[in-house]
């Protein structure tokens, strides 16, 4: 176990929205925050995000998952390449699945070819345990939006919006000692955020994404697909709930609209889904802090903003980087699960009690 002092440790996300490897150094104890160290990105190719993509919804032992772990771990080598004095690294790998009723949850890469190649411990497989006991296995951000929260200050309430191919939110209560704490966290998935859009712009127009969602904010909401979609059975139950990238309800729903009503619809459909998620929280939150890619289409912002009566900002406004939040996040992780302390808890996957999730592999 690591001494109570703050650490070098290299944080890695590759999120479900295949886009690349985010990449953040941080310096903490895995309680509070130190400082925040330099970044990186490493985007993946056409070619292997098509390789990611196809092999979406497979699990360990099916065909061609291997090739793609292979993938994963050469990406996230590259990126590791290019930091100095690491000292331990939180790795989260990519979610191919993610069931955690029924056959668990499926991140592909192992932590411990990355230790041998690097040469420092890495931290992996955070959400295995925590489905073993009950849990969810996600989302496990709200640990480190604790530490944000007290890190920037925040006297009362505060909620984070994470919007990366699925959406989710933590709301915190930063009076609370530590996060595991009764009454500190309610988190939980909102739905599905950008990866319905970026399906879209990919299949009907051969684009990753619509940049700053400027056709979306061309096209005309289809009501009726909005309101179906909020009448699925996952708005109905309470949370913590976890979605996998895939959201069965939205398959075809808007086949019969043009390319701009079509994203409309689902930007829409995205927004609606995080307020209906603010109707769970404890107490209305001063503000809800935006990280993640999401953040950057203006569309997608504004229509979220419609729906609450909270502003509705960027962490930048707090000073926050909103594009390395979720990789910080596996820094904080990584040395929490080193020190024995917890990742999560009842109120932010649904465990029967706070437990630490991952495996350390030392080279
Ligand atoms: N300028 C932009 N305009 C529109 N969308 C954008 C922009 N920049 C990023 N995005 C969208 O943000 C997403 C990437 O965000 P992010 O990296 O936070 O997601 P992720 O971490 O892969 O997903 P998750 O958090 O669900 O695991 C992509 O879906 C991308 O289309
Ligand atoms: C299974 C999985 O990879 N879930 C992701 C996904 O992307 C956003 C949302 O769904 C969240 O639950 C989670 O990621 C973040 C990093 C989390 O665990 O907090």
């Amino acid at each position: 176990m690591l001494e109570s002092q703050p650490v070098t440790v290299l944080g890695m996300m590759s999120g479900t929205s295949l886009d690349g490897v985010d990449a953040a150094l941080l310096r903490t104890d895995g309680e509070r925050i130190a400082g925040f160290g330099p970044t990186a990105y490493r985007a993946y190719t056409d070619s292997e995000r098509a390789v990611l993509r196809a092999a979406l919804g497979r699990w360990p032992g099916d065909d061609g998952v291997e090739d793609v772990a292979e993938l994963v771990e050469t990406a996230h080598a590259e990126i590791m390449a290019r930091f100095d004095g690491v000292e331990l690294a939180g790795f989260h790998g990519q979610t191919l699945a993610h069931d955690p009723r029924g056959r668990g949850t499926h991140q592909a890469g192992s932590g411990a070819v990355l230790a041998l190649v690097a040469g420092y411990p890495v931290v992996w497989d955070f959400r295995s345990s925590d489905i073993q006991l009950g849990g969810q296995g996600a989302p496990l951000a709200p640990f480190y939006h604790f530490a944000l929260a007290r890190h920037i200050g925040a006297k009362a309430p505060v909620a984070f919006l994470n919007l990366g191919g699925v959406g989710n939110v933590t709301w915190v209560d930063p009076s609370r000692a530590k996060p595991e704490d009764e009454g500190a966290l309610l988190a939980f998935d909102t739905g599905p955020a950008n990866a319905p859009l970026d399906d879209l712009c990919q299949s009907r127009l051969g684009l990753a994404r619509d940049e700053g969602g400027a056709l979306a904010a061309t096209g005309q909401v289809d009501a009726d697909v909005v309101r179906a979609f909020l009448e699925d059975g996952y708005f109905f139950r309470m949370p913590p709930k976890s979605l996998d990238r895939h959201f069965p309800a939205l398959d075809g729903a808007v086949a019969h609209l043009s390319d701009a009503d079509a994203l409309a619809t689902l930007s829409e459909c995205a927004a609606a889904a995080v307020a209906e998620g603010f109707a769970h929280f404890p107490a209305e939150p001063a503000q809800l802090l935006v990280c993640g890619g999401g953040r950057h289409n203006a569309d997608l912002m504004r229509r979220i903003a419609r729906r609450l009566a909270c502003p509705v900002v960027p962490v930048e406004s707090v000073g926050l980087d909103g594009d390395m939040l979720e990789a910080q996040a596996f820094a904080y992780l990584a040395v929490r699960v080193a020190r024995g302390l917890p990742t999560s808890c009842p109120g932010t996957t649904g465990v029967a009690a706070a437990v630490g999730g991952g495996q350390v592999s030392t080279p």
